[in-house]
């Protein structure tokens, strides 16, 4: 009886992470963090550079081993039970490491069969994210992953992760050195994915960004979450910049200081 109502409760959450922590050497990068994202949101993280986000995300995704705490993924114990955890994820890592060699085409095949998907399930789908996100001419080409630009390697990245149809996207700066048209189709991706019941958590650098696609934010700084909630919550009457800022602190450029700059 108590184990069906404890499950019940962590499947209200597409992600959870409970006092999260991840040490390197002397450094904590992530303090004992705790975030509840309820199930069809869209979560903005966001933070300074060196905020623990990264870290944070790929302790939550099973890339990275935590040295505390737990990462509950749809109810599933990220660290105890990875396999089953992974099934309903959809990753796009920082600094995302891809096969070479192979074209986009061929990578969304091998992915695909890897994640065990019927071969025309695959093809179909393949087909489909690569005409969407406008790889299609690379593809014709036979561009090799390798010659891809940033963006496209974004691109190619995100197909992998909606590939086999997760319920929880994972997206470390899924927009970062995405063109403005390409941006605009994966708005319309991540919109429709959350329409029908999916959830996504992305980490941002744009506020603005964030203020329009997410529902729900955490502020990171030093590895500690300083605040979470809805977007209205956290901007509390201002902006979420301006609330960013004044959680996370600015630093003005005193006068004498780069003086010798254009000189
Ligand atoms: N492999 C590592 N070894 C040592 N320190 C690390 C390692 N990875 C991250 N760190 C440190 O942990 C802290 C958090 O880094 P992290 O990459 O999670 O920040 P972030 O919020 O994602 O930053 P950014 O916005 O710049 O991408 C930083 O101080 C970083 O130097």
């Amino acid at each position: 009886m108590a184990a069906a109502d404890t499950s019940t409760l962590e499947s209200e959450h597409a992600l959870e992470l409970v006092d999260l922590r991840r040490e390197f050497a002397d450094k904590v990068a992530v303090d004992d963090v705790n975030l509840r994202v309820p199930r069809g949101s869209f979560y903005g993280l966001v933070g300074p550079n060196g905020a623990g986000k990264t870290t944070a995300l790929s302790m939550a995704v099973g890339l990275l081993r935590p040295s505390g705490g737990q990462a509950f993924v749809e109810g599933v114990d990220v660290w105890q039970d990875p396999v089953e955890a992974k099934k309903h994820l959809g990753v796009l890592p920082d600094g995302l490491a891809l096969p070479e060699r192979l074209t986009g085409g061929e990578l969304l095949t091998y992915w695909g069969r890897f994640r065990g998907l019927d071969a025309q399930v695959v093809a179909s789908r393949s087909a489909e994210l690569i005409r969407l996100l406008e790889l299609e001419e690379a593809e014709a080409l036979g561009t090799l992953v390798g010659e891809y630009s940033t963006g496209m390697r974004k691109k190619i990245g995100l197909a992998t992760a909606l590939l086999h149809a997760p319920s929880v996207l994972v997206l470390d700066e899924p927009y970062e050195a995405v063109d403005p048209v390409s941006a605009r189709v994966l708005t319309r991706i991540l919109r429709r994915f959350t329409a029908t019941g999916g959830s996504i958590v992305i980490s941002s650098h744009v506020m603005s960004l964030v203020e329009s696609l997410c529902d729900r934010v955490a502020i990171i700084a030093n590895g500690r979450v300083v605040a979470d909630g809805t977007l209205d919550e956290v901007r509390g009457g201002t902006s979420l910049e301006d609330r960013f800022v004044e959680l996370v602190g600015a630093r003005d450029i005193d006068e004498e200081e780069l003086s010798w700059i254009g000189s």
